[in-house]
This record gives C-alpha cells, sequence and structure tokens, in this order.
C-alpha cells in the first residue's frame, strides 16, 4: 500500500471525535423527502436528484438559505430522533467515539416547533447511541446571529428546564455583520449558569470578530477560525490560551472559504502549533462525513503520519470529555499508531 491509502486506512480505523456538527446539516435528501411526505410538507424542489443539483454555494448565505428551506419539514419528536439517529449510525460506522452536536432552537421555533419537541427527539437519540454503542456526546444549544440578541434570550429562557441536557452554547448563521460582540450578555447569562461557549468566527468573518469571540465573550473554543491566521497577534494569543479550533476541510470548499483543498490552511494551523482538529460541519451538504474529511485532507494537503496523530489527539483533548475519558481514547490512538511508527 502507497502512504497515502496507508494514512487513509488509519484515519478511518481511529477513534475520532466530531466536535462541529449541525444536527440540521446531516440532513440527507432522501431522507427529508421521505420526512416531508411523512408529514405533508411540500419541498421547494421536486425530486431528491433537483435538491442536490442546487448544493452549489459561492458562500455561506448561499447554503444557509437551502439548510433553512431543508430543516422545514421537522415537525415532530420523531423527526428530530430519526435525524439525530441517522446521523449518529453513520458516524458510530466510521469510528467516531465522540460528538459534540449543535442544535439550531431557533430554525424550529419560527415554524411553531416547540423546544421540548425538538430536544426530546434529539437527546432521546444521543441516550440510545450512548447504550448501544457507548457512544459519548455532548449537546450544544446554538444562537442564530442573524437575529437579535433578545431572541437569543428568548431562547435561553425556553432552554432552562432541560439545561441538564445542554453542555454548551454556540453562535452560528450568517456571520459578516453579526459579530459576536452582538451577543455579549447573553453568552454572560449562559456562562452563569455553568454553560461552556464556543462561536462560529472567522470563517467568512474578518480576524476581528475572532478577537471578540475571544476576548469578549471569552469562548472555550473556536469553530473555524481560518482566518485568525491573517493576525500574528491573533495567532499568538491563540496558542498562547491553547485554544482548540473546530476546522471543517469540505465545507470550507465547497463554501469558498478555500479555492481549493491543497491550499487549505490546517497544515499552516498544525506547524503554527495551533490546537487544529477535523470536522465535518453539515456533512449532508457538503459532500463527506468525517472520513472524508480526513482522506481529502490526506489525498490534497499531503499530511503525513505526525500530523495525522496530531489531528486526532486535538480531536480528543479539545473535546468537554472529562480528562479520564480522553485518556481511554488516547490510549486506543497510541495503541493504534504505535504499530505503524
Ligand atoms: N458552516 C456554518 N457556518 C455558520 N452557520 C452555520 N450553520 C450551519 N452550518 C454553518
Ligand atoms: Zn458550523
Amino acid at each position: 500500500m502507497d502512504t497515502t491509502n496507508t494514512l487513509i486506512a488509519l484515519s478511518k480505523a481511529m477513534p475520532k471525535t466530531e466536535l462541529h456538527l449541525h444536527i440540521e446539516g446531516t440532513f440527507e435528501p432522501e431522507q427529508m423527502f421521505a420526512i416531508a411526505q411523512r408529514n405533508q410538507v411540500a419541498l421547494k424542489y421536486d425530486s431528491v436528484e433537483a435538491l442536490i443539483a442546487a448544493y452549489q454555494f459561492t458562500n455561506l448565505q448561499d447554503f444557509l438559505d437551502l439548510y433553512y428551506q431543508g430543516m422545514s419539514v421537522l415537525l415532530h419528536e420523531e423527526d428530530f430522533y430519526d435525524l439525530t439517529m441517522a446521523y449518529l449510525t453513520k458516524v458510530h460506522s466510521e469510528n467516531v467515539v465522540h460528538v459534540e452536536i449543535f442544535f439550531d432552537p431557533q430554525g424550529h421555533l419560527s415554524r411553531d416547533v416547540s423546544f421540548d419537541v425538538q430536544i426530546k427527539g434529539i437527546y432521546r437519540a444521543l441516550q440510545d447511541a450512548k447504550q448501544q454503542w457507548g457512544m459519548t456526546s455532548k449537546l450544544i444549544m446554538s444562537f442564530l446571529r442573524h437575529l437579535s440578541e433578545e431572541s437569543a434570550f428568548e431562547t435561553l429562557a425556553l432552554a432552562k428546564p432541560y439545561l441538564k441536557w445542554i453542555d454548551g452554547v454556540g453562535l452560528d448563521s450568517s456571520e459578516l455583520g453579526h459579530p459576536p460582540e452582538k451577543f455579549l450578555r447573553v453568552f454572560q447569562a449562559c456562562k452563569a449558569l455553568g454553560l461552556k461557549v464556543t462561536a462560529h468566527a472567522g470563517e467568512e468573518g474578518p480576524p476581528e470578530y475572532v478577537w471578540q469571540a475571544i476576548e469578549d465573550i471569552g469562548v472555550d473554543r473556536i469553530d473555524h477560525g481560518n482566518r485568525a491566521l491573517e493576525d500574528n497577534n491573533l495567532i499568538c494569543t491563540i496558542q498562547q490560551r491553547n485554544l482548540t479550533l473546530t476546522v471543517c476541510p469540505l465545507s470550507n470548499l465547497k463554501l469558498c472559504v478555500v479555492d481549493d483543498m491543497k491550499d487549505h490552511p490546517i497544515t499552516r494551523m498544525l506547524a503554527l502549533g495551533l490546537k487544529a482538529t477535523v470536522n465535518s460541519d453539515d456533512p449532508a451538504y457538503f459532500g463527506g462525513y468525517m472520513n472524508d474529511n480526513y482522506a481529502s485532507l490526506i489525498q490534497h494537503t499531503g499530511i503525513n503520519l505526525a500530523q495525522l496523530y496530531q489531528l486526532a489527539k486535538n480531536g480528543i483533548t479539545g473535546s468537554w470529555m472529562t480528562r479520564a475519558q480522553q485518556s481511554v481514547h488516547l490510549n486506543t490512538l497510541d495503541a493504534l499508531f504505535k504499530q505503524y511508527k
């Protein structure tokens, strides 16, 4: 086997975590049509093929427009369960051992789908995955940044009865024009409740937004962070605080954040000692789950064995698992890589 194939085989076999995943972005067209039919909801496209043909994005907003349309067929607890279970089943088959999942409550509340319906379906699937496969998880409630801070506060109020099921909060949707500082007070309130905090920053937005996420919001990690590389002081700050970056290679390619996978900045992030991880973001829309993201990096950026190990290790240590849980997976990872040294 040549090196590329060996590394791809290893990336498939190694225990992986997924730290940046929008559950609504795992909605495969076939399942979307099936649930649409079950719920008697009309979709804008008349076939799976026509829908897939529309997955041509030039930027984040192009994608978000389709993403919100797609999720509009989710109405009942069973729909959220089925969506989540399909994703967990898929990544379990890829040796993903731990997931930290975003959901976008406001994307459903706007259609009168209650917070209870959403979270009960998602949480039950997470529990079933734990019971069936020992897969562990964290649930992250994400605020839509194109909406107001007041709307985020209303969402937080709805989440209060379920705080024992929610591990952290995030910030997603249209980045440009919606800086993290817009949500300063709501994130403070979330922290006071003991929630972890993360935010999408530097996907399309400037380094200034990453600064705000770190300095003003005090995030525990950064989702994407690509554009942080434009600012040397910011790079130093991320290094010094050992902040994890949840990088999403295929997403970056599909949304034109990078022009070519061979130029993906993840190798530079690693060279700078930044704690980069590999994640799939919205795999049903971007052409691949965890293994595809690793395979694409291996094929196009030429990452080597040591870099592959570092990425997998970062995924474990950058997660919100306990140290004890992390060390179980680190031991498995080490044992696997030892065979290749
Ligand atoms: N990549 C992404 N960036 C911002 N918001 C999102 N919501 C779902 N995927 C997203
Ligand atoms: Zn994302």
